[in-house]
């Protein structure tokens, strides 16, 4: 099968500095993968590659079988970039803003039904009522909804997704995890860096963890982060309610991921 992303001996140079290096990663068709890893470790570097933005060093990366220097489907592929503003700097609506997702490659007009395709992802995303509503009078966390309903727009097949939550209350996570579990169900292919699994733990099927530019886990998500998203998990000792993923001061962390005895 044709894998969804296919990365082969990545290296990403910026300015003087090598960020990423001998990275190979192969995402398949329906995997939720979550890439995480401390600060700086290269997850958005990594991403950014991936949809183009940012031009390897060395190596290849191809999206659903097209290799990023040919004729990528870019209908096909949603893309939420971190932390930036669903404000342009001009007046535009929430509707608006989702609607341009509509616009890519080399297609410059929207489609006819783009108002009903942008109302649908607004929506999903649980803001259809603030459609017309300026970005401006948006909060934080609603406006890095109207990012993902942009994304969403494409109706894409696979979602690359960078701290989508970050900054976003408790309800919203949940109701962002539902609807990626409701898409995921329909055959959507996820790659998001996350900080911590949080709600999207039951939906995520493999982690990979960079450190230093350089992936260091590739496989099952952190156990303990698994558990204490389980509805059956017994709290028996206190702990933080986002269970770090990764602890700087051990290796990986993975068995013992918060510091404490399960
Ligand atoms: N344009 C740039 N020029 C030079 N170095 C850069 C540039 N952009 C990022 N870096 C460096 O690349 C490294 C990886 O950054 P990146 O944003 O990919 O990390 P990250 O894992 O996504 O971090 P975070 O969790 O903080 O978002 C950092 O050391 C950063 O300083």
């Amino acid at each position: 099968m044709t894998p969804v992303i296919d990365v082969t001996d990545l290296e990403v140079t910026l300015g003087a500095s090598r960020i990423l290096r001998g990275i190979d990663l192969t995402v398949t068709n329906g995997e939720v993968v979550a890439l995480l890893g401390a600060n700086g470790s290269g997850k958005s570097t990594l991403v950014r590659t991936i949809v183009g933005i940012l031009t390897p060093s060395a190596g290849s990366v191809s999206l659903l079988g097209t290799p990023l220097t040919g004729d990528v489907p870019w209908q096909r592929i949603g893309y939420v970039p971190q932390r930036v503003s669903a404000q342009s700097g001009v007046p535009s609506t929430a509707r608006e803003v989702v609607g341009s997702g509509l616009l890519y490659g080399r297609r410059l007009r929207l489609p006819r039904d783009w108002k009903s395709r942008a109302d649908e992802a607004l929506e999903t995303v649980g803001l259809l009522d603030r459609a017309t509503f300026a970005t401006s009078e948006l909060s934080g966390g609603q406006q890095q909804r109207v990012l993902i309903a942009r994304a969403l727009a494409r109706r894409p097949d696979v979602m690359i997704l960078d701290e989508p939550v970050a900054g976003v209350d408790q309800p919203s996570q949940e109701a962002f995890a539902a609807t990626m579990t409701r898409l995921v169900e329909q055959g959507l292919t996820v790659l998001v860096v996350l900080h911590e699994l949080g709600a999207l733990a039951p939906l995520v099927t493999r982690a990979v963890v960079l450190r230093h530019g350089r992936i260091v886990h590739d496989g099952a998500p952190p156990r303990a982060a698994l558990d204490h998203a389980g509805q059956d998990h017994d709290h028996v000792h206190p702990h933080e309610p986002m269970v770090p993923l990764y602890a700087p001061q051990t290796d990986l962390g993975f068995d013992n991921a918060s510091g404490h005895q399960s």
